[in-house]
């Protein structure tokens, strides 16, 4: 796919598809509650079907409305999944395979989950140990644990007390879900507060958890209810236009209901401290959504590392971006997590960058970024991750002299499939 910048400045309003961590648990709760559960504004993505898929496999009836934009489940229960009649594929998701172990870790029949080349790269043994410790048989390939995965649950699981080694919201909600299917109260710590999506949409579903700081603590054997649920815009997808409106000349950029938990706003809070102008309209208390609205910059280097790295951590690649047209030098670092990502991110981002003649050194946690680069066109690679694809289509729209080949584009169906039809509406908005 060839990329060539026609932008030359304006005002573009988009609104971007749901949440995709959002929208995988509410699948997953939809199908563990009693009763019926809708879901407005699910993310139609490859990563979410996938889940659904995984679901329905499981013996539980999952539909969408005729005009496509509801997503009705009907919950079965704990109780009520029955053993796929094969294996289940996951496709490229590494949040679908892991909060469903952490869901059959609970159930008496076995499972084998696969997913595609860059998924069988992604380590397991960080799920695999605790659910191993809570009575369930793991088993994968190799010490890291890598996909296809076997897992053989069972009813009554032990509970746990466990610090996470890792900051993964992926690995605690495994462990909320088989948490409540032990006998007894569970206590899981964080090395880092991370999203909490889980904890949020069980309380919504009626269940519930005490969280002190970094610490959950979780009663097993409780029952949930179906719920109405909204999902908000997605504030990873939404990050790619909020770097676009930042670093392109005479740029105004609006966002729509945007998801604003606090645990996913590490990209405004870089934003600000870089000196971008950033405006947060319309904020829904309930819906935890807003409008963000940007516009072009001047911007200035920034440090970017601890406790703000979960709060950000996909938003990474594009953020390195951004940080390319940044006055001064700017770090990021206790970002290791990237490098088990659905590619190396910290060496595919800085080789990307590096060959449209940004200044980047990759480092073992992170990346130094010397800003301000003029970019050129170059022939990149998604290697199949879609964040890296996103992040090479909005650097494209820089680019003054060359022309920037995107080689598979179509990761990017993992997460944003309208995606370039956005980018159309953007380019058409001039
Ligand atoms: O829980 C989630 O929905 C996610 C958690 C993060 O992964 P980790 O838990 O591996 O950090 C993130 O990178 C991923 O895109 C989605
Ligand atoms: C890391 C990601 O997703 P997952 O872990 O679900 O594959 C992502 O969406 O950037």
């Amino acid at each position: 796919m060839k990329l060539k910048s026609k932008l030359q400045g304006s005002r573009a309003v988009l609104t971007v598809p749901g949440d995709k961590s959002i929208s995988h648990r509410a699948v997953m709760f939809g199908a563990l509650s009693q009763g019926r559960t809708t879901v407005d504004g699910l993310l139609q993505a490859e990563d979410v079907l996938a889940t659904i898929e995984a679901f329905r496999a499981m013996g539980v009836d999952i539909h969408f409305s005729e005009n496509g934009e509801v997503l009705t489940i009907e919950g079965r229960g704990f109780d009520g999944l029955k053993p796929a009649s094969q294996p289940l594929d996951m496709g490229n998701s590494g949040t679908t395979t892991r909060l469903i172990s952490g869901i059959l870790a609970g159930q008496a029949f076995e499972t084998e989950l696969f997913g595609d080349a860059s998924l069988s790269k992604r380590p397991m043994d960080r799920i695999a140990v605790p659910l191993r410790m809570m009575g369930a048989e793991v088993d994968g390939q190799g010490e890291r644990v890598l996909p296809p995965l076997k897992i053989k649950g069972r009813k009554g699981l032990k509970a746990i007390d466990y610090r996470l080694p890792v900051a993964s919201a992926q690995v605690k909600s495994a462990l909320i879900f088989a948490a409540l299917q032990a006998d007894g109260k569970s206590r899981i710590i964080e090395k880092e507060k991370t999203r909490n999506h889980t904890e949020d949409m069980l309380v919504q579903f009626g269940g519930h958890l005490e969280v002190q700081g970094k610490e959950i603590f979780i009663e097993g054997g409780q029952k949930l209810t179906g719920q109405e649920l909204t999902v908000p815009g997605d504030i990873s997808s939404a990050s790619f236009w909020l770097v676009a409106g930042l670093i392109l000349p005479n740029m105004e950029i609006v966002l729509k209901n945007v998801g604003v938990n606090e645990t996913r706003t590490g990209i405004l809070d870089v934003i600000k401290a870089m000196g971008g102008e950033l405006e947060i309209s319309e904020f829904d208390a309930k819906a935890k959504s807003a409008t963000l609205t940007v516009r072009s910059s001047e911007l200035k280097a920034t440090r970017i590392e601890g406790a703000l790295i979960p709060r950000l951590i996909d938003e990474l690649p594009i953020i390195a971006l951004l940080a390319t047209q940044a006055e001064g030098e700017t770090v990021i670092a206790d970002a290791e997590e990237l490098r088990v990502k659905e590619t190396d991110r910290i060496a595919v981002v800085a080789d990307s960058l590096k060959k449209m003649g940004a200044t980047i050194t990759a480092t073992d946690d992170g990346m130094r970024i010397q800003g301000k680069s003029r970019l050129h066109g170059a022939q990149l690679d998604s290697h199949g991750d879609h964040r890296i694809g996103m992040m090479v289509a909005i650097a494209s729209l820089l680019v003054q002299e060359g022309e920037v080949e995107l080689a598979g584009a179509e990761a990017i169906r993992t997460s944003y499939p309208s995606f370039f039809d956005d980018l159309e509406a953007l380019c058409q908005s001039y």
